[in-house]
């Protein structure tokens, strides 16, 4: 068996590629529009990771119930080479660090959706200003 990938469905294409893409860093490995179905399925995944994908479900019509994660759905995570630049890069974006990473290893922040993703950098890091004085805006 292998694992494949997570299927997150989004209620705005542009808004998601522009976190998973140009804030994450992750590539738009192919793409499926089924005008019968009336949706778009987009697979990202980490340059040079053709391991695990994230599959973006866009329905063209709105849906009755609005996407709200149950408590059953965590977290997608991914390892990072730089915690602090990468959590700087998305706060420039102006994604919120939910959970900034003040021990240099872990860190957490939400798609435009709402989809938590956690970022670990292997080995702990000193706290490095201002992340570490940064107050936790997240309800972890
Ligand atoms: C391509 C393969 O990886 C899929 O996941 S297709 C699964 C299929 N997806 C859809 O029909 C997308 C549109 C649908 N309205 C939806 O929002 O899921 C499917 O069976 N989806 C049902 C599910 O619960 O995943
Ligand atoms: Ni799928």
């Amino acid at each position: 068996m292998k694992y494949l990938h997570t299927m997150v469905r989004v209620t705005n294409v542009e808004e998601s590629l522009r976190f998973y893409c140009q804030g994450l860093g992750l590539e738009e490995v192919r793409r499926t529009d089924n005008e019968k179905g009336r949706f778009t399925l987009i697979f990202l995944s980490a340059p040079g990771d053709k391991g695990g994908e994230v599959e973006l479900t866009y329905n063209w019509d709105p849906d009755p119930q609005p996407y709200a994660g149950g408590r059953n759905f965590g977290h997608l995570a991914y390892r990072v080479d730089d915690i602090y630049a990468l959590c700087q890069h998305l706060s420039d974006m102006g994604v919120v660090i939910n959970r900034p990473p003040r021990d240099g290893h872990m860190a957490f922040v939400r798609s435009p959706d709402g989809i938590s993703i956690e970022l670990i950098q292997d080995g702990h890091l000193p706290p490095q200003e201002p992340w570490a004085s940064m107050p936790n805006t997240g309800s972890w």
